[in-house]
């Protein structure tokens, strides 16, 4: 069994895995990390993750920006692999998560479904024919009214993705209230919308003279972000130090498919 530490248990996130990791043959929960402590689970859990004396094979995290220093600190010192799933973080902070994967294995992607791992590759197609015949990249986001972030850590990682097949050429733009001009060639404006239950939904939409191409995605339940987490954990549990995404796991299963 591969012993898992679940770093915001109380959270949406953690109670859909604290469910899904209930039925697992493969993969428990041994001990959770939370601050709030209005839910009872069946595994002890702690404050904060510096107070966790239970030993354990790997951590996911959906928790909080505010956590993300304990937790690589805890990871590297205790030696286990982690998880990152929350979204929000600092360019300085993942640069330190980019530091911690030196010494242990860290796996972070601010999406963890196939159907949004997926779209990023089939942009980078896009982006390399539309973005020459001269069509604008926008990204528009909806999701729940709890959400803490904007724009979501989806958005940004769909618009990197495409920014990494054109050379890293376009800037991001949030607010196109304060300034009355006309959209600049080589950026990707990106808007958040949030309201309700929405699940997470991501368009993008690449508009050229005369027509317009649409990818959207959209997340019926948060099981698919669990499922995710809950694969990249089995996937990361005894890896070498290392900074690996959701390519590395979802490579790992087709290659297992095909033999
Ligand atoms: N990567 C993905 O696929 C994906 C999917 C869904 C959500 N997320 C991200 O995961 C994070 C959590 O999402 P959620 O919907 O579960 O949020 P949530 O607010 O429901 O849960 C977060 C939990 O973390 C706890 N927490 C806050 N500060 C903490 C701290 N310092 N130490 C330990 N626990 C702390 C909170 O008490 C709460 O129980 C968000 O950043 C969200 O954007 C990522
Ligand atoms: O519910 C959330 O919060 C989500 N956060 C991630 C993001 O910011 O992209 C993934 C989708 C759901």
């Amino acid at each position: 069994m591969i012993r898992v530490i679940m770093h915001g248990c109380n959270g949406k996130m953690g109670q859909v895995i604290s469910n899904l990791l209930k039925e697992d043959q493969e993969a428990e929960i041994v001990a959770g990390v939370d601050v709030s402590d209005h839910i009872q689970n069946e595994y002890p859990v702690f404050k904060n993750i510096a107070e966790c004396d239970i030993e354990a094979d790997v951590i996911i995290d959906f928790a909080s920006v505010k956590a993300i220093e304990d937790l690589l600190n805890y990871s590297i010192e205790k030696q286990v692999p982690v998880v990152v799933c929350t979204t929000g973080l600092t360019e300085e902070q993942l640069a330190k998560i980019k530091k911690a994967s030196e010494e242990v294995a860290v796996l972070r992607s601010a999406n963890m479904s196939l159907g949004i791992n997926m779209l990023m590759k089939l942009l980078q197609t896009a982006a390399q024919v539309l973005v020459p015949a001269g069509f604008d990249i926008e990204i528009v986001e909806k999701h729940h009214k709890l959400k803490l972030d904007a724009p979501s850590g989806t958005a940004i990682a769909l618009a990197d993705s495409i920014n990494d097949s054109l050379d890293q050429r376009y800037d991001y733009q949030y607010d196109r209230s304060r300034e009355l001009k006309r959209r600049e060639k080589n950026e990707i404006g990106i808007q958040a919308v949030r309201g309700g239950t929405i699940v997470g939904e991501h368009e993008v939409i690449f508009a050229g003279i005369d027509e317009v191409i649409e990818f959207k995605h959209t997340a019926y339940t948060k099981a698919i972000f669990g499922k995710g987490a809950i694969q990249a954990a089995k996937f990361l549990a005894g890896k070498p130090a290392g900074f690996y995404d959701m390519s590395h796991v979802i490579e790992g299963n087709v290659q297992l498919n095909k033999t």
